[in-house]
């Protein structure tokens, strides 16, 4: 039997009309025979709200266990509301809330941005799962944890589509469905520029690197959630109809993609380009990459200081386009010099654990690399993706050290 997760943000619950048919809408499903768990977000801005009240109340004083109590108060009420509407509509339902001894989702003991223990988490889904083959519709607060000493945690803002992912990954569903107030993913906020327009299809490495620059559209860390095999889409609450198409999310394609650690195949070289004052100048950038775009020259990279550029290429481009941007330098009077250094090895990480607050993450690569005497040519570091650049015969050795850091 198909079994669907499908998460309700806070505007497609935002008032009782809309609670009505997103029940509506799961009822349907499960009429059609399929096991359906709903995730329910806070009722509209119930969590802004509440945090509005306490600061007002008791303002700094305010300890973040009381906060996370506080928070968790929308997820309980509308949990308990979806609930019962769907009973309403003739079909079994039952709420889920960290006070519940069903409540499955497991956390450390940070009240606001809870890391979730995914071994036990995983282990905890026996009786949801009795549950749905008693025809039950379980109703499961997002964004709510329970940590150690079973006090209530919060997975962090928008932490619902973390919870609907990692309960479909437990619960090997089929599909996993987020129900928005747009009609999917589109390329680009859509609240933002009208002319927005929708996407069929969207790869987890993609939507990554979206949600964590800020498209509030998904969580990311949702996505370390999501399973190959697992189907997901976003789509629009307005339709009332789980069926809709929306926006499907695929993959992931390789491995585990939200934490590897790369070597580059081949050597890239370096080329700095130098100058008086470089980063006031506005086209500079546009003119170098249009230089070596149409030659052909791939760039892997560009990093820009005050006074200078540097240009990532392979090394086999080198020689080209280092004749190619003196010519540049020559003719622009803002450019003084460039230097190519031709033997660097390019080492690639990526992990989540960028995306969330980790001070001291660049210490922790850079610091094997300086016991071990590996000087850093160039590094850059994005909410993703920390590069790093060494020299070509350190290029291994950085490699296995920077492997040992990710585990
Ligand atoms: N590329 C994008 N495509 C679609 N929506 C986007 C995009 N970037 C940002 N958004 C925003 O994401 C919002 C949906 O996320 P959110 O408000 O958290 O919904 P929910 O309350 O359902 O969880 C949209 O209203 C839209 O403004
Ligand atoms: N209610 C919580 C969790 C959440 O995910 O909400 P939404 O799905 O409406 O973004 C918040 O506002 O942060």
């Amino acid at each position: 039997m198909d079994l669907i997760v499908a998460k309700f943000g806070g505007t497609s619950v935002g008032d009782g009309s809309r609670i009505k048919k997103a029940a509506q809408s799961v009822v349907n499903e499960y009429m059609k025979g399929k096991q359906v768990v709903v995730v329910v977000s806070a009722v509209n801005k119930t969590t802004d709200d509440l945090i509005g009240l306490s600061n007002e109340a008791i303002g700094s004083n305010l300890t973040d266990n009381q906060k996370a109590e506080i928070m968790a108060m929308g997820e309980l009420t509308s949990s308990r509301l979806f609930s019962a509407t769907v009973e309403s509509l003739g079909v079994k339902s039952q709420f889920i809330d960290p006070y519940n001894e069903l409540w499955p989702i497991m956390t450390d003991s940070n009240a606001l941005e809870a890391k979730i223990d995914f071994a036990t988490t995983n282990k905890m889904f026996k009786g949801i799962e009795e549950l749905l083959n008693q025809g039950i519709i379980p109703v499961i607060c997002g964004f709510l944890g329970k940590g150690p000493s079973g006090e209530i945690t919060t997975l962090g803002r928008g932490g619902s589509d973390v919870s609907a992912f990692l309960i479909g990954h437990c619960l090997d569903a089929n599909e996993v469905i987020i129900v928005t107030d747009v009609e999917g993913v589109m390329s680009t906020d859509p609240n933002k520029i009208e002319e927005a327009e929708l996407l069929d299809e969207i790869s987890v490495e993609e939507m990554w690197d979206l949600a964590t620059h800020g498209a509030q559209v998904l969580h990311p860390h949702a996505l370390k959630y999501k399973d190959p095999l697992i189907s997901a889409k976003i789509i629009n609450f307005a339709y009332g109809d789980l069926s809709v198409k929306g926006t499907r999310i695929t993959g992931p394609f390789e491995g585990d993609m939200t934490k590897s650690v790369s070597l580059y195949k081949n050597p890239i070289s370096l080329i700095a380009l130098v100058g008086d004052g470089m980063l006031k100048k506005s086209g500079l950038l546009a003119k170098l990459t249009a230089c070596l775009a149409s030659n052909n020259i791939n760039i892997f990279g560009i990093s820009a200081g005050q006074n200078s550029m540097t240009v990532f290429v392979e090394k086999q481009d080198s020689q080209k386009a280092y004749r190619l941007l003196h010519t540049l330098v020559i003719e622009d009077d803002v450019f003084s010099s460039l230097s190519l250094a031709e033997d660097t090895s390019m080492i690639t990480i990526v992990s989540p654990d960028f995306a969330e607050e980790t001070p001291g993450i660049i210490s922790k690569i850079t610091e094997p690399l300086r016991k071990n005497h590996i000087n850093i040519i160039e590094i850059s570091s994005s909410q993703t993706a920390i590069v790093v650049y060494v020299k070509l015969e350190d290029g291994k050795k950085a490699f296995e050290l920077l492997k040992e850091v990710l585990e």
